[in-house]
């Protein structure tokens, strides 16, 4: 018997209830290879994390079964430990999957990956944390792996979550919906602890692996292993330009895009002004409040995947 011990974590609300069955699979096919599993899945992300917690240090690796929320999940619960981070991608939304290849769709290649990943040497990429720019504690650590978006991104995400359609085609009604009312809003920023400086932005996104939106590279050079992070900003567009702009990422011509703007940066402080208010975003999920922080945790979490040149 391996004396390798995964922690099966699956999200049984991901993809309208179909993640948990992929769980099942996966779970069957690492027990088939010899594999100890135990299965963390919960009624619900807070018992799901709480039992991911209390057996943590006896895991070689946890693997989580859902859409991107689920990675975040897994990555608070692992990162800056020597435990691994699988990733089986099935929910509607899985951009993190989708920037590293990993294999969509498909239980037996994704396990067959994980496998082999797992006799291979450590691989490390980076995180986000978010925290409150207020100081006010969170009630549990907030990482993600592919991007915290703070407008109009936010706002797509925010509607999007309440519809019930296959990501991407959510994500394009959202875009849709939120727009007429749309403007540009007024932000300001601190990058790397510098001084403080206002900005009218449409997006303003910080990117780890460059894709987000239900597969759209907003940022195809991003690279999860770099140390860094990427700041995604869109200045100085009307609502035309910014409905034109969504479909030139999916092509990807929008890095010509006036006013789009990317700068790799370690830590980033973002507010609203004039007494605005807006819900940061990460990896789908809504986190908290502006004023936010978020800075890089360079290779703070060990994943169960090969990172190929080119890979983001
Ligand atoms: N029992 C549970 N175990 C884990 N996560 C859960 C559970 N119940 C609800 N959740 C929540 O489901 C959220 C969405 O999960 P995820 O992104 O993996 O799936 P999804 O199908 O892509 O979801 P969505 O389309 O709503 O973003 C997670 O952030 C998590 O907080």
């Amino acid at each position: 018997m391996s004396r390798l011990r995964v922690g099966l974590l699956s999200n049984p609300t991901a993809a309208l209830g179909t993640a948990h069955r992929v769980g099942r699979q996966v779970g069957n096919l690492l027990r088939l290879s010899g594999i100890s599993v135990v299965d963390l899945s919960g009624s619900s992300a807070h018992v799901a994390r709480a039992r991911a917690l209390e057996v943590r240090n006896t895991l070689t690796a946890l693997v989580v079964v859902g859409g991107d929320g689920t990675v975040s999940l897994g990555a608070e619960v692992v990162a800056n430990t020597p435990v691994r981070l699988g990733v089986v991608p099935a929910g509607s939304g899985n951009d993190f999957a989708r920037a590293l290849g990993l294999p969509e769709n498909n239980p037996q290649e994704a396990t067959r990956a994980l496998l082999h990943a797992l006799s291979r040497p450590v691989v490390t990429i980076d995180a986000i944390e978010i925290t409150a720019a207020s100081g006010t504690a969170l009630p549990h650590r907030s990482l993600a792996l592919g991007n915290v978006n703070l407008g109009f991104d936010a706002l797509v995400n925010a509607r999007a979550n309440s519809a019930s359609r296959g990501h991407a085609v959510r994500y394009t009604t959202a875009v849709l919906r939120e727009l007429p009312a749309f403007r540009p809003l007024p932000y300001w920023l601190s990058i790397d602890d510098g001084e403080r400086i206002d900005m009218d932005a449409s997006l303003i996104t910080l990117s780890n692996s460059g894709v987000f939106g239900g597969g759209m590279r907003i940022v195809p050079e991003a690279r999860v292993d770099d140390g860094v992070l990427e700041l995604v900003t869109l200045t100085g567009i009307g609502r035309t330009k910014l409905l034109r702009f969504f479909p030139r990422v999916f092509r990807g011509t929008h890095t010509t895009v006036e006013g789009f703007g990317v700068q790799p940066v370690q830590k980033v402080t973002v507010g609203l002004r004039n007494d605005r208010r807006l819900r940061a975003y990460a990896d789908g999920e809504p986190r908290i409040d502006l004023p936010v922080t978020a800075r890089v945790l360079p290779g703070a979490v060990r994943i169960l995947a090969e990172l190929k040149r080119g890979d983001r």
